[in-house]
């Protein structure tokens, strides 16, 4: 009875079973190093979704080892998404109200194109043919996906360490394309001591006899070991010695004494023995070597500045860190706080408290999920709004605004004038009124005075007005009453479908 009850509960708050897909771009895909990837693939699931107005996705980017595998369950896999904690129906990353979108990082070894993949120039795996990528790369390739999806711009981009520098790297590279940012646990460069780790994790590959120059994918072994190695030594970085203690202690495994030889003596060795021998199974050597190497490169000051490198950021950005994270300390996100308020960016700082260390991020659900959830469903009518206006001027004729209505699916039409200044409003009803009391002018039939709202309105502010006049459209207006934008409670009602 117990298990039927748990089952019922895990469906309800889960995305449930979900497919990985995959697009396959048509065009070539041109690096930051100036060379050339053909034929990519893009490994990618979704979760929710897209509403009529495509103004609800989500983008999720992943850590270093993650996958398009976010959220929901795998046939006859006994874990679920890595984000589970975040991604779901009544989550942070609603999927009753969000269109989530997860895929596979180019360089990648889980369904994206990386040095693993056939090189389409020789038939054979790329090996170390493959070309170095940066997280500009990666995200330029998420982009074409976006694009693919039909989607001009996200609602949100949200990620933690790696998945972090991606969500930065966005708001950079494509500020008119995301309205909200949510890097965590991350930084806008490497510092020495996160390349220093990285090296010594390639190293631990590279000196691998297996390892081959990177040539292993038909042999019997890869570089296991080195592999293993590498984990064992990162992993270590996404724990806190406090969580550490708390884990294991000085406890010793499978012994009562210690054994005065070099066999394992301690819990902690078993344990990070554990996880380099699970990495193996599921990564690839190569890949670490050149994700590791995009994470080295990432750096987005310009000219050593990074409020010169935030010049052009536009989204709002909730900066979440985690207390015992000291991979990417707290310092590096108030950095990015700084330099973001020194361009005026609206952000916010958030910081976790956990003893789990950098790892935190996937696994303080509680926390995340409040923070998180706070800033994606503090939405303002720019974030909601339709921007692609349609409008008439005032000495239109009736039957033209008629047409108009029918051809851009609307029951509103702003009038302007030459300045694109609101002069009044008409509706469906406002043209069935004038056949009926035979109008024949614009000027007869248009509300005069309009009620309207401000970009900067919360959606609970323009609800309610809108509740309170019994209307179902607000034109958006600047402080010169030029229209910007139109909300309509279709768009409210979608967006929040809960
Ligand atoms: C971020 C992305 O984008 S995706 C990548 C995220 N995924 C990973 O990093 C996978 C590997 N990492 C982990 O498992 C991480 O520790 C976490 C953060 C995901 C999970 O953290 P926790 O829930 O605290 O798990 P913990 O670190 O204790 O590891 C549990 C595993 O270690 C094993 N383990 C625990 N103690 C010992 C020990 N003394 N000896 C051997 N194995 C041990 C457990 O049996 C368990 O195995 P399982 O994963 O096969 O079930
Ligand atoms: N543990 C996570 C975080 C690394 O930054 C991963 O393996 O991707």
């Amino acid at each position: 009875m117990k298990n039927i009850i748990y089952v019922v509960t895990m469906k309800k708050e889960s995305v449930g079973s979900v497919e990985t897909k995959f697009f396959n771009m048509d065009k070539d895909l041109k690096l930051e190093s100036g060379k050339i990837l053909k034929d990519v693939t893009i490994a990618y699931e979704t979760y929710g979704k897209l509403n009529k107005e495509k103004n609800n996705a989500i983008l999720v980017c992943h850590a270093l080892s993650g996958d398009a595998h976010a959220a929901g369950w795998h046939y006859e896999d006994k874990k679920p998404g890595w984000w589970e904690i975040l991604i779901g129906p009544g989550k942070a990353l609603d999927s009753e109200k969000y269109f989530i979108i997860s895929s596979n990082i180019l360089g990648g070894c889980s369904g994206s194109t990386g040095p693993s993949s056939i090189n389409p120039a020789t038939s054979k795996t790329y090996n170390l043919d493959f070309p170095v990528i940066t997280i500009k790369d990666m995200v330029k390739a998420q982009k074409k996906l976006v694009e693919n999806l039909n989607i001009d711009k996200l609602l949100a981009v949200v990620g933690g360490s790696m998945g972090g520098m991606q969500v930065l790297q966005w708001i950079v590279s494509y500020p008119d394309m995301v309205k909200k940012a949510i890097p965590i646990a991350t930084t806008a460069h490497s510092s020495p001591q996160q390349i220093a780790f990285n090296e010594v994790g390639r190293q631990a590959i590279i000196t691998d006899s297996h390892w081959n120059n990177g040539d292993y994918y038909d042999k019997e072994i890869g570089p296991r070991n080195g592999l293993a190695l590498a984990r064992m030594i990162a992993h270590i970085t996404y724990l806190s010695d406090e969580s550490m203690y708390e884990k294991f202690g000085r406890d010793l495994k499978d012994k009562k004494e210690v054994s005065y030889d070099f066999s394992m003596d301690f819990q902690v060795e078993s344990y990070l023995h554990y996880q380099g021998d699970a990495f193996v199974k599921r990564f690839d050597a190569n890949s670490y070597l050149y994700i590791t190497k995009a994470i080295d490169y990432f750096d987005l000051s310009s000219n050593g500045s990074l409020i010169e490198g935030f010049k052009n950021i536009k989204s709002k950005v909730q900066v979440i860190a985690i207390d015992s994270d000291w991979l990417y300390p707290p310092d590096q996100s108030k950095d990015i706080l700084m330099a973001l308020n020194a361009n005026s960016v609206d952000v916010s700082y958030a910081e976790l408290k956990s003893t789990y260390g950098h790892d935190a991020f996937l696994l303080e659900g509680g926390q995340l999920n409040y923070v998180v959830a706070n800033f994606l469903t503090n939405t303002l009518a720019e974030d909601l709004m339709d921007e692609n206006v349609s409008t008439i001027k005032k000495d239109m004729e009736l039957k033209d605004v008629a047409m108009l209505m029918m051809s851009d699916y609307v029951t509103h039409l702003p009038v302007v004038n030459e300045d694109n200044r609101l002069l009044g409003i008409v509706t469906a009803w406002d043209l069935s009124k004038s056949i009926a009391l035979n109008c024949s002018s614009l000027d007869e039939i248009m509300t005069k005075n309009v009620i309207t709202c401000k970009s900067d309105e919360t959606i609970d502010s323009i609800s309610r007005k809108m509740r309170e006049n019994d209307i179902s459209c607000l034109p958006v207006v600047d402080d010169d009453f030029k229209i910007e934008g139109i909300i309509t409670t279709d768009q409210i009602s979608h967006l929040l479908s809960d």
